[in-house]
């Protein structure tokens, strides 16, 4: 770990969106640690943070054992802010009361401003009203001495509470999803304003963090890195090989599963750009028969994680061993895979790199990215220099088309939409959109329609477009395409792919849909 002498320690009582606190951090430009509430103590003692936040958490204050905030951290006199749960532990610690809701307030609420206070600094003032985000059941019912209400809610009167002389602010909804506006703004006032830090810390200083961090748990060991031609991995890779050169060795492995001339593209753009060595691995006999017969979505990525780390543990062995796997796992991979921090997250899928990973491995992750959002993975990239190429990219996930085939892959039924997707794309960029849209890709239904062509009967698969905007993956809203273009694409693919001869498009945004079908 690196000293940084300017930063925030944030107590994780097990948020789904703590991580989002992280970020809205970093965007005031300020250095943050999440540490769950568990070790928070030892995190305290050795990152000597200027300031503390307690995120919000599934627990009630009010039951006992529940979790609570570490003494040594309340006493050390620092700015605090509580978040939801956090607000209820430092009022229940500090002597105020939070009695159990039976009802509780879920979703948009308004709060509005009584009294001026530090954390507002200009941005709200008496009177105003403004729309925040409410996900809670208990809730603070009388204060803890030394506070006093400055912005209440018809479901809340201790909205947001403060005490300006010990710098400690606390607030019952989150300010840190996108839901309440003005929350990033709120949080960055506490970062500068009220613990007063500058807000120098750049992706620049990200970037030396990490690297000092891969030097030191590697040391002079070797390194395999699995690269996919995705922005994630690209960056992963460029970071780690300018941490420590020549101890890297990525390896790319062509699980048939991939889009069309997409494995060759990869290979060649990357030997274009980087001197880094680069393993090309052939796999797709040994993941397609492993598929066959699978049809369930959760045994698919199972199956897929299993076999990317068979194959990585053979490349290993071919260039002498390796104690490291790189990847580059971002924080959606995590959180959807697995319960973070023991909270109250369930798995919504198993992405391949995280949850689809086999109980032994040999070797130990080395995962730079693991608490990034992917618009910052980007910002990563244009800070390392990568080329619009790399970072422009719409994911593609690692399972590749085997999650885009409900029900069983086969080598033809991934060879028609490869071809269906091919066409989807191409019309995508030849209209210019491509970088308007977040990800956007063909899914290949396990339905088939009858359809007319040539005055002949058809009975052919159906096609499901789907085109999504998103920031960082986490929620989605469908594109909405011009004029005649779905149309038009769909014509392309029934004369030119087949095996289709339907294509529906798919108007589900996430929640309460995911992007990927699988
Ligand atoms: N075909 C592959 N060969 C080697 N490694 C892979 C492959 N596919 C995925 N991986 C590994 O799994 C990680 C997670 O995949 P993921 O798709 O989330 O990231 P990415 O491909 O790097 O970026 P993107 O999300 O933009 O597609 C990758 O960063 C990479 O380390
Ligand atoms: O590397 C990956 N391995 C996986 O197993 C995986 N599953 C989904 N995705 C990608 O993650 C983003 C969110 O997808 P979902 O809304 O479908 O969960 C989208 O960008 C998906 O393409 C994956 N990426
Ligand atoms: N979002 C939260 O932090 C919730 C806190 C607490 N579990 C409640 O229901 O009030
Ligand atoms: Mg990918």
């Amino acid at each position: 770990m690196v000293d940084h002498p300017d930063s925030i320690l944030i107590v994780d009582f097990g948020s789904q969106v703590t991580q989002l606190i992280a970020r809205r951090v970093r965007e005031a430009g300020v250095y943050s640690e999440i540490a769950p509430f568990t070790s928070a103590e030892a995190a305290f003692a050795r990152m000597k943070p200027k300031g503390v936040i307690l995120s919000g958490g599934p627990a009630s204050v009010v039951d006992e054992g529940s979790p609570r905030i570490p003494q040594a951290i309340l006493d050390a006199g620092l700015p605090m802010l509580g978040i939801c749960y956090g607000q209820q532990a430092l009022t229940a610690q500090l002597g105020g009361t939070v009695e159990k809701g039976n009802s509780g307030e879920f979703g948009k609420a308004f709060v509005e401003v009584s009294d001026s206070c530090g954390l507002f600094n200009g941005l709200w003032a008496e009177g105003d009203t403004h729309q925040v985000w409410m996900s809670h059941g208990d809730k603070v019912i009388e204060l803890a001495p030394g506070f006093r209400a400055v912005a209440s809610s018809p479901g809340a009167p201790y909205a947001i509470i403060a005490d300006d002389a010990r710098r400690i602010y606390a607030m019952q909804f989150h300010p840190e999803v996108v839901h309440t506006p003005d929350g990033g703004k709120l949080i960055a006032n506490f970062a500068r304003h009220v613990v007063g830090l500058t807000g120098d810390w750049t992706m620049a200083e990200f970037r030396q963090t990490k690297i000092q961090e891969i030097r030191a748990q590697v040391g002079k060991g070797r390194v395999i890195c699995g690269l996919s031609g995705g922005v994630d991995s690209a960056v992963a890779a460029v970071l780690i090989h300018e941490a420590i050169g020549e101890q890297l060795t990525c390896v790319f492995v062509d699980h048939g599963l991939m889009r069309s001339g997409e494995a060759d593209q990869v290979v060649s753009l990357f030997r274009g750009h980087y001197n880094i060595p680069l393993v090309h691995v052939d796999a797709s006999t040994l993941f397609l028969s492993g598929l066959a017969g699978v049809t369930d979505p959760e045994a698919k990525r199972k199956f897929i994680g299993k076999t990317f780390i068979d194959v990585f543990e053979a490349e290993a062995k071919k260039i002498g061993g390796a104690e490291f796997l790189a990847q580059g796992t971002l924080y959606p991979d995590v959180i959807e895979s697995v319960s973070f921090t023991g909270g109250p997250s369930v798995t919504i899928k198993s992405h391949h790199n995280v949850g689809g990973l086999p109980e032994r491995m040999d070797m130990k992750l080395v995962e730079p990215l693991r608490e990034l959002f992917k618009d910052e993975v980007r910002d990563l990239g244009r800070e390392l220099g990568l080329p619009d190429v790399f970072v422009g990219r719409h994911p593609f996930p690692g399972p590749g088309l085997a999650i885009r085939i409900p029900g069983e892959v086969t080598r033809e039924r991934c060879d028609i939409l490869r071809k269906a997707d091919a066409i989807y794309l191409e019309e995508i960029r030849n209209a210019g959109l491509y970088d308007a849209i977040w990800q956007a890709f063909a899914v290949l239904l396990p339905v088939r329609t009858v359809g007319v062509m040539g005055d002949g009967r058809t009975y052919d698969s159906v096609l499901a477009l789907r085109a999504v905007t998103s920031t960082d993956g986490m929620t989605a809203e469908v594109f909405g395409f011009p004029g005649d273009f779905l149309p038009r694409v769909a014509t392309r693919i029934v004369n030119e792919v087949k095996g289709v001869n339907r294509v529906t498009y798919d108007y589900t945004s996430k929640p309460p849909g995911t992007i990927e079908w699988e």
